[in-house]
């Protein structure tokens, strides 16, 4: 059995794609990958946010899912977004690495030290502005080796950036200071790896890919991530955040909310449940009860005014 991945061309892209591969090929298969570029990969001149949110890293490769040129597209969990096409599912979400995001830098700092950070997360320039106002931001957007390139020329002095690919990307010697969850909560997905297929593929490869890739327990708090991503209607423009834990007993916990642009508010919820489709539901519905709703709305009224 041949299966083929089509993935993004950039190495955390192709780390991702590999490390399926190797899955799939100790459960016996043969592996293909294809590289396929996205809009989000050509336009690099412009904040992801003004090119749009949706789907920009995903278009491409679900064409060719769409077409079947490719069994299973591979991608950051935390980049795809929350709600697919019917004709494609997630059939894996792969275990999850360290989920916090980290101060690296070639330099000797911390998040106390004033220094200017690049990021272009609008998640991360908002908790910065929330809890590290002293911390100076430029908008910095590329690949993981640009910025880290841009940052030792002189850009900026730190990036802020999630573990998991720090880790992967081999520059685990520049992490400053790893931030705490419970604060700096991560976005929805992060640290794990996804498995996206077209909902006619073969169903022995459907099999086999679950098989050899899915973490049932990750797979569970990413559901309820993203079913609670969903209800807020909120693309990776938006700064929301959301982190699920599981207990022994498999009853979840999200951790999830909203923060204004400024920095200025800032809104958390936390909802136990063991239905994690129902858990993001229920902690969406309680967030924007709870003020997220004014939130998510002034918003989206400044996203587009900035347009
Ligand atoms: N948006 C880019 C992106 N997508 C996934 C990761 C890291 C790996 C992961 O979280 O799975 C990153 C880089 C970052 O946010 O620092």
């Amino acid at each position: 059995m041949t299966i083929t991945i089509g993935t993004r061309g950039s190495k955390l892209a192709l780390w991702q794609a590999y490390y399926i591969e190797e899955k799939l090929k100790e459960a016996g298969a043969q592996v293909e990958i294809k590289i396929i570029h996205t809009k989000g990969d050509k336009i690099l001149d412009r904040s992801l946010s003004k090119i749009g949110s949706k789907g920009v890293f995903t278009e491409e490769l679900e064409d060719q899912l769409r077409s079947g040129e490719i069994d299973i597209a591979v991608h950051s969990a935390k980049d795809l977004q929350s709600s697919l096409d019917e004709d494609f599912e997630i059939i894996a979400f792969t275990e999850r690495e360290e989920v916090n995001d980290v101060l690296v830098s070639h330099k000797e700092l911390n998040m106390e030290s004033s220094f200017t950070v690049g990021t272009s997360s609008t998640r991360r320039v908002a908790m910065l502005k929330a809890f590290y106002p002293h911390i100076n931001i430029v908008d910095m957007r590329g690949n993981l080796q640009t910025r880290i390139g841009k940052m030792e020329a002189g850009d900026c002095d730190a990036l802020l950036l999630a573990y998991a690919g720090v880790h992967r990307m081999g520059y685990h010697d520049k992490i400053k200071e790893k931030l705490p969850v419970k604060r700096f909560t991560p976005a929805v997905g992060q640290g794990s790896v996804a498995v996206e297929s077209s909902v006619n593929l073969d169903k022995e490869k459907r099999e086999l890919i679950i098989h050899a890739c899915n973490h049932p327990l990750t797979e569970i708090c990413l559901r309820a991530e993203r079913s609670f991503l969903k209800e807020i209607n909120g693309g990776c423009s938006i700064p929301v955040f959301g982190y699920c834990n599981w207990f022994d007993d498999y009853l979840l916990e999200l951790n999830a909310g909203i923060v204004s642009l400024d920095g200025k508010k800032i809104i958390r919820v936390s909802t136990l449940l063991d239905d994690p489709e129902q858990l993001g539901i229920d902690t969406a519905k309680k967030l924007m009860d709870q003020g997220g709703k004014e939130i998510l709305k002034e918003i989206r009224n400044q996203l587009n005014s900035a347009l």
